[in-house]
């Protein structure tokens, strides 16, 4: 099933003041097509994730999808599941966002139950995961809050339950960072965003998406808890780590 969406328009007028970057309605209308024509990569990401549910996903147990906006990875994760007894929670601290995706969510039957939770990630306890998604989120969460968030999901794992973290990430190399950065903007000039576009949306993220390098979110993994971590698809600098709790 494909999410319908209207063209993302947002930014093509000029503003005095952008404001910050917001999950709300306005962006809710759009956002299939924003992030389709933003995020190099997005719809491979997906098809992974289907493809690392298959492979995962373990009978009588829970799939997260954490940051779960129009609900894009639970859906997949739904038509990928191939065991019995597992339960698909969705959460997204925007009420707009929960509102359509429990729409989409619910306009197909399935015999898999998909339960969508308007609240904040930072406050939800995760319990017999055999596969947790947090897809371009973690970089929207407090700094300080990343690794306590990243040590509750090893804890509500499985043994042999895995955390598939997207993100857009940054390089220290000043060179690799301008010309990674280079290819991102002609991605999306290549996508119809004008310049206006692109300078707009970049002001109201400074300080919203606060990206990570790649070494950053491995650390990271390591110190909550799992001892298998790495990039499993890369498109300039879009990135999506697999981590996996040991058996
Ligand atoms: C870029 S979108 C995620 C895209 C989505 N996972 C997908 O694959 O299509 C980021 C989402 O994270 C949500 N979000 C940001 N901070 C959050 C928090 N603290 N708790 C829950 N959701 C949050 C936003 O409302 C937004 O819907
Ligand atoms: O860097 C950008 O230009 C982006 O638009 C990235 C990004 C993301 O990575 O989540 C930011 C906000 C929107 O949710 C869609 C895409």
């Amino acid at each position: 099933m494909k999410i319908p969406s209207e063209k993302d328009t947002i930014y093509s007028i000029a503003h005095e003041a952008v404001g910050a970057f917001q999950f709300d309605e306005s962006v809710v209308a759009v956002f299939p097509d924003m992030i389709q024509r933003s995020v190099p990569g997005y719809q491979t990401i997906l098809t992974g994730i289907g493809e690392l549910t298959k492979l995962h996903a373990q009978p009588d147990s829970n799939l997260y999808d954490l940051g779960c906006s129009l609900g894009a990875a639970s859906l997949t994760m739904r038509r990928a599941l191939q065991v019995n007894g597992c339960r698909i929670i969705g959460v997204d601290n925007s009420e707009a966002m929960i509102k359509r995706a429990n729409e989409y969510l619910h306009a197909y039957h399935s015999d898999i139950p998909v339960d969508l939770f308007c609240a904040d990630i930072n406050d939800l306890e995760i319990l017999d995961a055999s596969v947790v998604v947090i897809n371009f989120t973690l970089q929207f969460i407090d700094p300080d809050q990343r690794l306590p968030l990243l040590h509750r999901i090893y804890q509500g794992l499985k043994p042999g339950g895995i955390l598939i973290l997207s993100e857009k990430i940054h390089f220290q190399d000043v060179a690799l960072q301008q010309s990674i950065e280079h290819m991102h903007l002609q991605f999306k000039r290549a996508n119809g965003y004008s310049e206006l576009e692109i300078s707009q949306k970049r002001s109201s993220l400074d300080n919203v998406l606060i990206s990570d390098t790649e070494n950053e979110h491995l650390q990271r993994l390591k110190q909550a808890g799992f001892a298998s971590a790495g990039i499993w698809f890369q498109a300039y600098n879009f990135a999506s780590f697999l981590a996996i709790k040991s058996l």
